[in-house]
C-alpha cells in the first residue's frame, strides 16, 4: 500500500474559527491543510492570501499546501513562504515562466507543484520533472469547493503516475501525486487505484457532523486498494 495523505481543504472551514477547524482537522486524523489562494482573475472567486497563512501557522505543525489559482504568480510566493507555507502549488498557464516559478518556489525554502485542470495538458511536465516535488490534478474546474467530481480526472491521474513512476524510476526524485475537487469517501479509493496519492477534501470533511468519522472512513477506503 502507498503512503496515503489526507489533506481537508479550509475552504469549507468555519472562517469565523479557521484556527480551531485547522487544529481539528489535524486532531481528527489529517496529514495537510490546503490552503486555496483565489484571486478574482485567474478563476472567479477570491479568498485568503499570506495574511491567514499566517495567522493559521502557529495553531498546527502539519504542513501547509497552498494551492495558488491566482495570475501573475511570482510575486506572491515570497510572501507565503515567509507566513509558513510549506508546499506552493500553482497553475502553469497563470506563469510566464514556468521553470522559473518552480526554482522560484524550491529557493523559498518550499515543495512546488504544478496544477492541472481538466483541460490542461500534461504536456507542460514535459521540461520541468527535476523541478517538482508535487503534482496536483484537478478533478473539477478550480473556483469554488462542493463541485462534483470529474471522472476523466482518473485518466490523467494514471497517466500522471506513469509519468512519475517512470521518472523516480531513473532518478530517485520523489513526487507526489495529488488529487482535488470533490473527492469523496464513495469515489477516493478509485481516486487512489488511479494512482493518486494525497487527496484534497474540502466540503466532504468539513460539511460533515464528525471530522474524525469522515476521515476514517476515507482511510477505510484506502485501505482496500
Ligand atoms: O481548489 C479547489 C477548488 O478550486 C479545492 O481545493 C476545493 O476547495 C475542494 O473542495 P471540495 O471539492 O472537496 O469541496
Ligand atoms: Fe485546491
Amino acid at each position: 500500500m502507498r503512503n496515503y495523505r489526507i489533506a481537508p481543504s479550509i475552504l469549507s472551514a468555519d472562517f469565523a474559527r479557521l484556527g480551531e477547524e485547522v487544529k481539528a482537522v489535524i486532531a481528527a486524523g489529517a496529514d495537510i491543510i490546503h490552503f486555496d489562494v483565489m484571486d478574482n482573475h485567474y478563476v472567479p472567486n477570491l479568498t485568503i492570501g499570506p495574511l491567514v497563512c499566517e495567522a493559521i501557522r502557529p495553531h498546527t505543525q502539519a504542513p501547509i499546501d497552498v494551492h495558488l489559482m491566482i495570475k501573475p504568480v511570482d510575486s506572491l510566493v515570497p510572501m507565503f513562504a515567509k507566513a509558513g507555507a510549506n508546499i506552493i502549488t500553482f497553475h502553469p498557464e497563470a506563469s510566464e515562466h514556468i521553470d522559473r516559478t518552480l526554482q522560484l518556489i524550491r529557493d523559498q525554502g518550499c515543495k512546488a507543484g504544478l496544477v492541472f485542470n481538466p483541460a490542461t495538458p500534461l504536456s507542460y511536465l514535459d521540461h520541468v520533472m527535476d523541478k517538482i516535488d508535487m503534482v496536483l490534478i484537478m478533478s473539477v474546474n478550480p473556483g469554488f469547493g462542493g463541485q462534483a467530481f470529474i471522472p476523466e480526472a482518473l485518466r490523467k491521474i494514471s497517466q500522471v503516475r506513469a509519468r512519475i513512476d517512470a521518472y523516480q524510476a531513473e532518478t530517485g526524485q520523489e513526487i507526489w501525486l495529488e488529487v482535488d475537487g470533490g473527492i469523496k469517501t464513495e469515489n477516493i479509493a478509485a481516486a487512489a487505484k488511479a494512482g493518486a496519492d494525497t487527496f484534497v477534501a474540502g466540503s466532504a470533511i468539513y460539511g460533515s457532523g464528525d471530522y474524525r468519522t469522515t476521515i476514517e472512513a476515507m482511510r477505510a477506503q484506502l485501505a482496500t486498494v
